[in-house]
């Protein structure tokens, strides 16, 4: 399927290129594939993505804020619930079992690049509207989707087969759809059916282009603990 996230995402991904293939293929990414990436870095990039978790977690509580329908609270608040329930529970028990505990996550000090990230995307939120919100949100989403969809079919190593399968499974696959029609349907909602044609687009796309090379940041600074 060559839009299997929507319409509006694959526009975007488009505008954001070579950035999105920056992420989407970063060294960081290869090396969970083959399994080269040292333990060290995986560890330290875990725990700098619980702390990126919590405020990505408060940016979703914002698009519930931000939300002007029932099915738009619905789908940012199950995204909400996915991020504390599932995938911060993910980051708890790898770190666990590599002797880290919740209370050292906890008190992880924050990375620039990560601090960077996720204050870049609260604020897109709190000066704007969901769509602003959200363009900043759907790199994150669906970028993880695309890399976990790949490294599913390409993976080489058994490795880093649990964060594989986390990204690269049904339910993670399943919400990027979700989100990938929250974007689509908040667009048409509120800039008309020809979203693209509407002066908001290119600044949209722009805030999508940011957020995509702040991923390519955090995959760096994974590299570097
Ligand atoms: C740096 C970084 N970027 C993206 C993700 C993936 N992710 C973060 S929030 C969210 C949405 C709810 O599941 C997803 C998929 C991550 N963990 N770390």
């Amino acid at each position: 399927m060559s839009e299997p996230y929507g319409k509006a995402f694959s526009l975007m991904r488009a505008e954001a290129e070579p950035a999105w293939r920056a992420y989407t293929h970063h060294a960081f990414v290869e090396g969970l594939k083959a399994g080269t990436l040292p333990r060290e870095a995986f560890l330290h990039y875990l725990q700098q993505d619980y702390v990126f978790l919590i405020h990505f977690s408060r940016a979703w509580a914002l698009a519930v804020v931000k939300s002007e329908t029932h099915s738009e609270m619905l789908a940012a608040v199950g995204t909400v619930n996915a991020l504390v329930a599932e995938e911060m529970q993910l980051h708890i028990g790898i770190c666990e079992a590599a002797g880290i505990s919740q209370e050292a996550l906890f008190a992880t000090r924050e990375r620039a690049e990560n601090l960077a990230y996720t204050r870049f995307v609260l604020e897109a939120g709190y000066s704007g509207d969901l769509l602003d919100l959200l363009a900043a949100l759907a790199p994150c989403v669906m970028g993880y989707g695309e890399i976990g969809k790949r490294l599913t079919a390409e993976a080489t190593s058994t490795l880093y087969g649990d964060w594989i399968d986390t990204y690269g499974g049904d339910d993670y696959q399943a919400a990027c759809k979700a989100v990938g029609t929250l974007l689509d349907d908040a667009l048409e909602r509120r800039l008309g059916a020809e979203f693209t044609s509407s002066p908001r687009w290119s600044r949209l796309c722009q805030t999508f282009h940011t957020a995509t090379e702040l991923e390519v940041g955090f995959w760096q600074m994974g590299l570097t603990p």
